[in-house]
């Protein structure tokens, strides 16, 4: 069978009904699940295989690799042909602000059928705590934003008024129509939170059918959420009542209990209990995005439409948010602050642009990783010393040889190399000879202090504990290390005395690079204590 073309605001065949795939998008919201541009790519031309008409392709403002993700997809699937002569749909999903926006459209633009889809929530519980807007800011920031997706060149404008189920009917009948005059040339009603029965959604496509002015001119489509397990009765029901796009993910994934699901067309009777089952998944009351993370927090009835406590499943510290890609500031605030950190907005951004770039090489951030980044990020402001340089020279011939340059808090470099039984071992001797910490040194070859100095002032320090994890798969990703240090006195160190320990944690890609940088945070630790 040859498929209706797919052209904006024309729709030859009205009873053509397309399916749209969000797995890259609202199925990279479920805890867990996210993806490489890479592996997105595999998935998109999977898709098209499958001859899905619309492809969700992910978010491209919320980070460089979902960027980098769409934008492969756009100018690869989004220009292959099908035997039947289609082209699918390639969407970049924005909120309503113009650089989201304009983020989407420069990931999208060389698709051949590009689309954005902007979203703003409009029930009145997300408009007064999440967006703290009034219905009329909501409705103005709507049309301002399609026409402004428009604006840029994009002829095919989707428009999503977030948490419609719980929207007032009247409302959404009036900003439906707003978009639709403003350019929206689809509208995609939401069941956000899942809270819908069945006919009540049919009927919320009905009554939108019926009440909005020029709604024949657009397509609406349905995205039902699976929270009480009826996502996908919701959407069938919504396509009897005229919905003709359908949102769908492989697998039904999605942020908490997930999405209507691609293949399942009967009940689900798997005999795992998958984490995205609807009430008692282990995420069906976790919050994988940002803006969902933001809402919660904010007020949990954003988007959680019991608390899992009514139903017996106990909330303990920290759940209900996993932070990862997908998570903002504010959730990273939030977390940070039950870890016993009070940071500052120009911490938390600091942090918060490493904690991105780390998030987009790992699957979930660990608390450990948090603490690895503020000690980064944090304490390095305070650093007496910094690493400069570091060169090592290891192998199975010679000795492990390391170079070191530290920089000190007046901007002098100092230099110093060492051997040692390996390169890390190395590294931390050639580390103790600046910073005059020496206990033990196999050699030295000494560049700018002077030995006769050195000897004066010798602070012995005992290296406690050292670990590294890698934590994710692969040796060319994320090690975090942690080195423990403990200051000795020569004259004392029986049992009763102990001396303080200090702590040092550093992440990055080279095991090497951070064990010492983690050696350097605890020595700055110690010598600031001082
Ligand atoms: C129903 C859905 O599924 S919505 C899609 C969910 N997907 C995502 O969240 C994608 C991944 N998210 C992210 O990477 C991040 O959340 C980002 C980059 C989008 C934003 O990060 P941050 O700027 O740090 O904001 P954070 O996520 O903490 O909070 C969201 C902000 O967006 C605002 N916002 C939420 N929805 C919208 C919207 N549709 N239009 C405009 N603003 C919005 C919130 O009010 C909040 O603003 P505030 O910080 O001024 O209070
Ligand atoms: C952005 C929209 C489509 C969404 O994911 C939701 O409302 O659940």
């Amino acid at each position: 069978m040859t498929r209706p073309h797919y052209i904006p605001n024309h729709i030859p065949d009205p009873s053509y009904v397309r399916i749209l795939d969000t797995t890259l998008r609202d199925g990279e919201q479920s805890p867990g699940a996210a993806m490489t541009p890479r592996q997105k790519l595999d998935i998109a031309r999977q898709l098209w295989k499958l001859g899905v008409d619309v492809i969700e392709a992910g978010f491209p403002c919320s980070s460089e690799s979902d960027f980098k993700a769409v934008k492969m997809i756009s100018e690869e699937v989004g220009n292959c042909v099908g035997v039947d002569g289609y082209v699918p749909v390639i969407i970049g999903v924005a909120r309503c602000n113009e650089r989201d926006i304009q983020t989407a459209w420069d990931a999208i633009k060389h698709a051949k059928r590009p689309r954005i889809s902007t979203f703003i929530a409009t029930s009145p519980i997300h408009m007064e705590h999440k967006l703290k807007k009034s219905k009329e800011e909501v409705l103005e920031i709507a049309c301002r934003m399609v026409s402004f997706a428009r604006s840029l060149g994009c002829d095919d404008v989707q428009f999503v008024p977030e948490d419609a189920a719980r929207s007032e009917k009247e409302y959404l009948y009036e900003i439906i129509g707003e978009v639709i005059k403003a350019g929206a040339t689809t509208v995609d009603i939401p069941d956000t939170v899942g809270i819908t029965m069945p006919w009540e959604f049919g009927k919320l496509i009905a009554d939108i059918k019926a009440n909005t002015p020029a709604i024949h001119n657009v397509v609406i489509s349905t995205h039902c959420h699976n929270d009480l397990g009826l996502a996908v009765a919701n959407t069938i029901e919504g396509a009897r009542a005229g919905a003709r796009q359908l949102e769908v993910t492989i697998n039904g994934i999605g942020e908490r209990a997930g999405n209507a699901s691609l293949e399942e067309v009967e009940e689900y009777t798997g005999m795992h209990l998958q984490p995205h089952k609807a009430l008692v998944g282990a995420n069906a009351f976790v919050h994988e995005s940002g803006i969902h993370q933001d809402g919660w927090l904010k007020h949990k009835a954003t988007y959680e439409i019991i608390p899992p406590e009514s139903i017996g499943i106990e909330r303990s510290s920290g759940t209900g948010i996993v932070l990862g890609k997908l998570s903002g500031r504010q959730a990273l605030r939030k977390r940070l602050q039950e870890l016993g950190y009070q940071l500052k907005d120009d911490e938390v951004a600091s942090v918060f642009l490493h904690f991105k770039a780390m998030a987009d090489k790992k699957k979930r951030v660990s608390d450990a990783d948090l603490i690895a980044l503020v000690s980064n990020e944090v304490t390095k402001a305070e650093s007496i010393w910094k690493l400069g340089d570091l060169q090592v020279i290891c192998g199975t011939q010679g000795l492990s040889t390391a170079t070191v340059k530290l920089i000190s808090t007046d901007g002098s470099e100092h230099i110093a190399c060492s051997v040692g039984s390996g390169s890390v071992d190395s590294a931390f001797k050639a580390v103790n000879l600046i910073v005059k910490i020496l206990k033990d040194v196999c050699c030295l070859i000494y560049f700018r202090i002077s030995l006769l100095e050195l000897s004066r002032k010798i602070e012995p320090v005992k290296l406690v504990e050292y670990s590294v994890t890698i934590v994710t798969e692969g040796v060319d990703e994320i090690a975090t290390a942690h080195v423990v240090i403990r200051k000795e006195n020569n004259h004392d160190s029986t049992e009763q005395n102990v001396h303080p320990t200090f702590s040092g944690t550093e992440a990055g890609k080279d095991v090497v690079i951070s064990s010492v940088g983690a050696y350097i945070a605890a020595i700055n630790k110690m010598l600031g204590s001082n």
